[in-house]
């Protein structure tokens, strides 16, 4: 019967059809994917990249922070408002709004494994051999500490636990493809232009004094620092341990237990894959800032005012190298403080630099908070070059 016949064929062809549309769609979607992900990993090269993050209220209830503005459907953007009231009461308060975007904004609410995860990326290109660099800046008790180092428990762990915990693992997986890494760490402190080893485990009447060194380059060392060689996560923990018992607080006005200090992770890898007869080095740097506050908020005086000085100092030096970077200027002063001097490698236009800055919800810090966005906007707008791998 060639009429069923044709009938058959005909609703055959239909069904290949449709096969062919929804295997057309899959491979469609896969493409869009792709293309996400590259956008993506181009957006990771080269510029610095500044994410802000808003501490939750440590007591009361969220919804009581008015001033700080986050759009529900817009993650990048910021704003904080203030009333102010008319000084001759004549005429009636103004509202002032202060708009920022940065690449990333964090609520109260986000968690740290949120967190972890825009900045994955960057961490996973220090084991390609990029220069990756990620300090955390704000004002004392804004949250630096809790998003670098977090607390105790897993789902609490910090930027930096995290961040040794997956170089570790992909550097596992990777040795399935040929490569070996080494791996050495170095925990150091700044505290009033002067360095402090974290990971001294001598006599503290012997600690030795060091300076910082340019060996070549692209290599930066620190005498007599301990330079730790690290085969696994639980080596890193410990150190970490060590260093935190070692940092020195001390008491401010404000905060009883600020850290007056820049504490400075640094983990060195080498790689080396002999099949395909490749190369890489490069470093990791994690930073958490000392507080940005200004001078006078903090009722210091004598050491306590020595140290903000310092603090304040080294701060806006990082700002100046920053903004040197970004307008191309041959002369860039990283000598002018430790902390530049220190991160000259993880700064310059052959690394990947992100800025975390962390806002405190609280409506008198609004203008310590003002002040650390404007700072954070200024970076955000350097343009450094576009990374690339030390790879040989
Ligand atoms: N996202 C968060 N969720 C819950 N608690 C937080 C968060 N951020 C900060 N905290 C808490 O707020 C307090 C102050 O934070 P933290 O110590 O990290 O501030 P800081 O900016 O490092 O201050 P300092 O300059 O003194 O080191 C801590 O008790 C911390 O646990």
């Amino acid at each position: 019967r060639p009429g069923w016949d044709l009938k058959g064929k005909v609703s055959d062809m239909e069904v290949k059809v449709q096969n062919y549309q929804s295997k057309i769609k899959l491979v469609n979607l896969e493409n869009d994917h792709l293309k996400d992900s590259i956008t993506k990993a181009q957006k990771h090269k080269g510029n610095i990249r500044v994410f802000c993050r808003v501490r939750p209220l440590l007591t009361g209830n969220q919804s009581d922070v008015l001033h700080i503005q986050l759009p529900a459907h817009d993650n990048k953007a910021l704003t904080l408002a203030k009333t102010e009231e008319s000084h001759t009461g004549r005429t009636a308060d103004t509202q002032k709004s202060y708009n920022f975007s940065f690449d990333r904004v964090f609520g109260p609410r986000a968690t740290q494994r949120e967190v972890f995860e825009e900045i994955s990326l960057l961490v996973q290109s220090a084991l390609d051999g990029y220069n990756v660099c990620c300090f955390a800046y704000g004002q004392t008790g804004s949250g630096k500490t809790f998003t670098m180092e977090g607390g105790d428990l897993e789902d609490l762990w910090g930027v930096i636990p995290r961040a040794v915990q997956q170089i570790f693992k992909s550097a596992k997986a990777l040795q399935e493809q040929g490569w070996q890494y080494t791996f050495t760490a170095s925990f150091v402190e700044i505290y009033n232009e002067t360095l402090r080893d974290l990971l001294y485990t001598g006599k503290p009447n012997k600690r030795p004094e060091h300076e910082i060194r340019k060996v070549s380059n692209n290599e930066i060392t620190v005498t007599n620092l301990t330079y730790q060689k690290v085969n696994n996560e639980d080596e890193v923990h410990n150190l970490i341990m060590l260093a935190n018992q070692n940092r020195s607080t001390a008491r401010t006005g404000m905060n009883d237990h600020s850290s007056r200090s820049h504490s400075v992770f640094q983990l060195d890898i080498e790689g080396q894959n002999s099949d395909r007869d490749t190369k890489c080095k490069s470093v990791l740097c994690l930073v958490d800032l000392a507080g940005s506050e200004r001078v006078q908020k903090s009722q210091s005086q004598g050491e306590r005012f020595k140290e903000m000085t310092a603090i304040n100092s080294s701060l806006t030096n990082l700002g100046i190298v920053i903004a040197t970077l970004a307008s191309k200027e041959s002369f860039i002063p990283y000598r002018n403080s430790k902390l530049t001097y220190l991160l000259q490698n993880c700064l310059g236009g052959n690394s990947k630099t992100l800025m975390f800055v962390n806002i405190a919800p609280e409506e008198e810090s609004f203008s310590e908070s003002l002040n650390s966005l404007r700072f954070a906007s200024k970076v955000n707008d350097c343009v450094i070059g576009t990374a690339s791998a030390n790879r040989k």
